[in-house]
């Protein structure tokens, strides 16, 4: 579904992500981790063309077999969203303070050619519904909701047009813990529910254990290990992934990934 070859990303004077290749599969979740400032966002920003316009990116994507680099911006603009979508950490950018909710997934919604105004407000109150909010605050400001209820909209608008790769970038960092469980049991079950893939950049190791199908390690802009759940959490070959997993003490003293060793 996901293919990244040899990616580059680089201003004028620096080397920001260098060489990474990675595949992710339909229906896959797929885990980046690393320290901060590694370039996973960066990264991610890449596969939907959101970059800053000081940044270089070289190599190929391609998402459905399509080369990304032969998209003109139009083309790009309609693939996300409608195949492919963002959740944020900073959930609260993108939404405007003085538009409804309801008004927030009517522009989405025109945006990407849902002509009919009875039928766009359907879809956004089922949208709403299915990620556990009450169909009253469609007409609620941005403000007039928590940060997890926000959290929720912005994953109800990323998924309306159900789309086969969902980014989430550090979508649950800014929330308590309790708000961010929720947020990740509601994405596991849209998964589950859609089939989407899901690449989810992370710090936290918990998660990765509980979610991930498959881990990509990022250190200084390069991926310094990939693998299954299983071989990269019980079985890391590289002393940074080793330190990362050594240092998380929530993982537990069973094996890390909290599945039953391989017998060879
Ligand atoms: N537009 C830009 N121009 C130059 N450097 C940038 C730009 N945007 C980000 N950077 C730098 O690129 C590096 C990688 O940033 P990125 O946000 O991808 O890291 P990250 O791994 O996602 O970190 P975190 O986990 O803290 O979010 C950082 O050093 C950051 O300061």
């Amino acid at each position: 579904m996901l293919k990244v070859e040899q990616l580059t990303i680089a201003t004028s004077s620096t080397t920001i992500v260098q060489e990474v290749s990675f595949k992710v599969k339909a229906g896959e979740w797929f885990a980046l981790v690393g320290q901060s400032g590694s370039g996973k966002s960066m990264l991610s920003q890449a596969i939907g063309g959101l970059l800053a316009p000081n940044l270089q990116a070289t190599g190929k994507i391609y998402f459905k077999d399509q080369d990304l680099s032969t998209l003109s911006k139009r083309e790009m603009r309609a693939l996300r969203g409608r195949h492919l979508s963002y959740v944020f950490q900073d959930y609260q950018g993108s939404f405007t303070p003085f538009r409804t909710i309801g008004q927030h997934f009517n522009e989405y919604q025109k945006t990407h050619g849902t002509h009919d105004k009875a039928a766009r407000k359907r879809q956004a109150l089922d949208a709403l519904s299915s990620v556990g909010l009450p169909e009253s605050l469609y007409t609620r400001y941005p403000f007039q909701l928590s940060g997890g209820q926000l959290q929720r909209v912005s994953i109800a608008l990323a998924l309306l047009l159900k789309p086969s790769l969902l980014i989430a970038d550090e979508a649950t960092t800014a929330l308590d813990s309790v708000s961010s469980h929720r947020i990740l049991e509601l994405l596991f079950q849209l998964q589950q529910d859609t089939g989407c893939a899901i690449l989810f950049i992370t710090h936290d190791w918990r998660h990765v254990k509980k979610y991930a199908n498959h881990i990509a390690v990022m250190k200084d802009g390069e991926i310094v290990e990939a693998g299954g759940k299983h071989r990269v959490l019980d079985h890391p070959q590289h002393p940074y992934t080793k330190q990362l997993i050594k240092a998380a003490p929530t993982l537990g003293k069973t094996l890390p990934s909290g599945l039953e060793e391989i017998q060879s």
